[in-house]
This record gives structure tokens, sequence and C-alpha cells, in this order.
């Protein structure tokens, strides 16, 4: 069983991400999903089919690592398993967004098969945790969708565990996925990845 008082603090984080995210834009209508790590083997996470501007405590749910409903009746996300195997592959992370903004799914359009987008040279990368230069290169694979997520959670499983250090991915015409010890560091991330985006595009747009 999972500690109520956990709980309810990981749905307040879920609901106060929602309305952030919503009202930037980056998670339009009843896309998106949500998740934040109750203890080992719990995980609160979005039902699926909610507007996620209008998030309330309803509109969250309790599975385990399995992606299993505990002690609901509701049907949590249909990525469900994008956010599990994330939490299997990284005991300390404690958060996963995944959101739907329009940079996010033009640009993994935009992208080559096969290759990763690679962020280098942006003073900005500082901003997701355990980046300290902008000659980092941060490699963010691009995925094509699917609507068979089982094998999708396999394969950015396997890809995260020989990459321990990236942290997030597109999945292309779709959006973005990335994650954080923390709420606070989740949001940091997607804010980060949406300015340097933006950069990528407007770099294409100028010099084609
Ligand atoms: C509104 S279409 C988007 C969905 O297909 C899906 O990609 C998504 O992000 C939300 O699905 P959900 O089941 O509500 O978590
Ligand atoms: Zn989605």
């Amino acid at each position: 069983m999972f500690d109520v008082i956990r709980y309810a603090g990981a749905a307040r984080s879920i609901i106060e991400a929602g309305q952030f995210l919503y009202e930037r834009g980056w998670s339009p209508a009843t896309s998106s999903n949500y998740s934040a790590r109750i203890d080992d083997d719990h995980i609160a996470i979005t039902v699926s089919g909610r507007h996620k501007g209008q998030l309330a405590a309803g509109d969250v749910m309790v599975v385990d690592l399995q992606g299993r409903p505990v002690q609901s009746r509701a049907r949590s996300s249909a990525e469900t398993r994008l956010h599990t195997v994330l939490y299997q592959v990284f005991p300390d992370v404690g958060a996963v967004l995944h959101t739907h903004s329009v940079k996010a799914t033009v640009l993994s359009r935009l992208c080559a098969a096969d290759q990763p987008l690679v962020l280098e040279g942006y003073e900005l990368q500082k901003a997701f945790t355990g980046i300290d230069s902008h000659e980092t290169a941060l490699t963010v694979p691009v995925f094509d969708n699917t609507q068979n997520i089982d094998s999708l959670a396999q394969r950015t499983a396997a890809w995260f565990r020989d990459n321990p250090d990236q942290p997030g991915y597109l999945i292309r015409g779709h959006g973005l996925y990335t994650w954080g010890r923390t709420m606070e560091d989740c949001l940091r991330h997607v804010e980060a990845f949406e300015f340097l985006f933006e950069c990528e595009l407007e770099t294409m747009r100028v010099r084609p």
C-alpha cells in the first residue's frame, strides 16, 4: 500500500503542473500526462482523457510500477508505461512530464529519421540538472510515433539505460517526455527544452 499523505502531495504537484503547462500552451486540450513518485513501488498519474488545465483530485490516481491501478477503478493515462519504465530505470526520478507543444511537435517532424536532435552551444543547457557548461552536448532521441505504447516503452527504457545522463526524448509529431528528481526540476526541464526547441526552429528559419 501507499502513504496517503505522500499521495496527496504528489497529486497536488501534478494539478499545479497542469495549470502551468496548460497556461503556457504546452498541454492543449486533453493532451499530455503527468506523474509523480509516491514511493519505491507507486506513482500518482493523471487519469486518461482529462483536460490538463482543469485537473482536480479525482483526475489523479495511483498505479504500481507495472502500470496496474491501485485502489482505483479509473483508467490511467494511455501512456502510463512510458512513465513507469522511467521510474524503474532511474530510482532517483521523482516526476515525469509529457507535453504536446507546437514547437516540440514541429521540430520532431523536421528531425531526420534515425537522427537524434543534438543541442549544443546554448548557455541555457545549464538549466538541466548535472549540466554545467554550454559545451556539453545534449542528445535528444526522436522515437517514431506509435499506438503500441508497450513496445515504445521498451525502446525508450533500453535507450536511457544506455544513455542515463540525457534528460528527455521526443516522439515524432507527438511531443516531449522529460523527468527530474522533483516536480520543480521536471518543470524547469520542460521550460528549458521549450526555449531550446524555439532556438533550433528559429535557426532553421533564418539559416535553412
Ligand atoms: C488528445 S490526443 C493525445 C493522446 O493521444 C496522448 O498522446 C496524450 O498525451 C494524452 O493521453 P492520456 O491517455 O490522456 O494520458
Ligand atoms: Zn501524448
